[in-house]
């Protein structure tokens, strides 16, 4: 999993014209680790049952396998819900709340939920992201002056206390962290 994860993280600072190493850099030597199972009964009425209602991750990248035979994950596009059908031997990769930060916006951390199905649904998800003590910020080489900071330097531990904070509401952290623009 490292690996994979130290390569997708090669690519995106590459498609921000950034070296290589420079986000692995950034999430730190100690990335916090975890994993989820999440586990859908399966519903009768599938429109009327939400297994997993919107958010965004508030690590940096995810990495998920979704159980074979029965759709659930959906991604906002175009303002609609797109389903993601599990496809065999593929996994899914989200981008989170970390990478939206250090990317000064460059890159969006993805609106996603899951709805149960008619089948029972598994998935599994492996969180990537700074640990605790991490200080996190828009990478200087990503803010100019066309391009000013869009969140405030927080401390990894600070922005996971106002996620589990959220819990029950829309879980999107972020938000508090953005700087505010000023109207000229
Ligand atoms: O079950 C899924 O496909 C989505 C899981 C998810 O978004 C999460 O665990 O954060
Ligand atoms: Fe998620």
């Amino acid at each position: 999993m490292d690996a994979l994860v130290g390569k997708l993280s090669s690519l995106i600072s590459q498609g921000l014209n950034l070296k290589n190493e420079c986000l692995k850099n950034r999430i730190g030597g100690e990335p916090r680790r975890r994993v989820q199972a999440n586990y859908y009964p399966p519903s009768p009425d599938p429109e009327l049952t939400l297994g997993l209602a919107v958010h965004t991750d508030p690590n940096a990248i995810t990495v998920l396998l979704q159980s074979q035979g029965a759709s659930g994950l959906q991604v906002i596009h175009d303002d609609k819900w797109l389903a993601v059908a599990p496809l065999p031997n593929a996994l899914v990769v989200n981008l989170g709340d970390q990478i939206q930060v250090l990317s000064n916006g460059r890159y969006k951390s993805v609106h996603h939920r899951a709805v149960s199905s008619k089948v029972l649904r598994v998935s599994l998800a492996v969180f990537y992201g700074p640990n605790k003590d991490t200080m996190i910020s828009p990478i200087e080489e990503l803010v100019d002056d066309e391009h000013p900071p869009m969140y405030r330097e927080y401390k990894m531990s600070e922005f996971l206390d106002h996620f589990v904070r959220q819990r029950g509401k829309r879980r999107m952290a972020k938000e508090i962290f953005q700087v505010q623009k000023v109207a000229e």
